[in-house]
């Protein structure tokens, strides 16, 4: 499983998640949801780098420009409800792609244990296509291993790449285990140590879901 992580380099994107994790400013859910939504813009940029590409004859009004352009089916699926933001900003670039959605949720069984529930999966097919998983946060690993099991149901995709913003080092040390060692590409733009009691990432961001939608009861 290929690993790459897109804030280990000095871009903008930094800035970005800097503004995701700041107390003073992650509280404008207006913002955080569009931060949220311009790092998928640039996870869609960076990753279709790995697509697969032809060369068209392109007509424009005054002669024929050959151009390299995509080949792959693309299938943008995405883990409700805080990847719905980062869902935007990848299909705002490939914005042919098809798309999948797949709802996740933590039920606490006491005050620190819970077990990940999924309710609902809109797919269309995804055999022979590149699936793009997205997720804004990757902390135990748990939501993601289901999800990909939910999407399985749908067929057996060519490439799966994994796109997530903040990423513990245990969650990709756990789905590397459960994805296809051969096909899959992990991206993050920020790779955390450690895991709190609650498992929540630190230093993460904190709820992602609570911070984009609101609290939920
Ligand atoms: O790696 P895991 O330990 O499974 O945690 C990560 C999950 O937690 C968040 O969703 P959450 O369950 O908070 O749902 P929400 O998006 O509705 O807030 C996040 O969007 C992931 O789906
Ligand atoms: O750190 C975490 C863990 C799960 N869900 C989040 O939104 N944040
Ligand atoms: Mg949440």
């Amino acid at each position: 499983m290929k690993i790459v992580n897109l804030g280990e380099s000095n871009s903008i994107l930094n800035r970005f998640i800097a503004e995701l994790r700041d107390v003073n400013i992650q509280k404008d859910s207006l913002r955080f949801r569009r931060n949220v939504e311009r790092i998928g813009e640039i996870m869609a940029y960076e990753i279709s780098k790995d697509f697969t590409y032809s060369t068209k004859n392109i007509q424009s009004p005054l002669g024929i420009a050959p151009t390299s352009t995509p080949d792959d089916q693309i299938v943008i699926s995405t883990i409700l409800r805080a990847g719905l933001p980062f869902h935007q900003g990848f299909l705002s670039y490939l914005d042919y792609a098809e798309n999948a959605f797949v709802s996740a949720y933590r039920k606490y069984k006491d005050r620190l244990n819970f077990d990940i529930h999924i309710e609902y999966i809109a797919s269309p097919g995804i055999t022979n296509k590149t699936l793009i998983i997205t997720d804004p946060m990757l902390a135990t690993g748990s939501s993601m291993e289901l999800a990909y099991e939910a999407l399985l149901t749908k067929g057996h995709p060519a490439h799966i790449h994994v796109a997530s913003i903040i990423a513990s080092r245990q969650a990709l040390e756990y789905i590397q285990h459960k994805m296809p060692d051969d096909k899959t590409t992990v991206w993050v733009a920020a790779l955390d140590e450690e895991l709190d009691e609650h498992s929540y990432i630190v230093p993460g961001l904190g709820d992602a879901g609570d911070l984009a939608f609101g609290e939920k009861e």
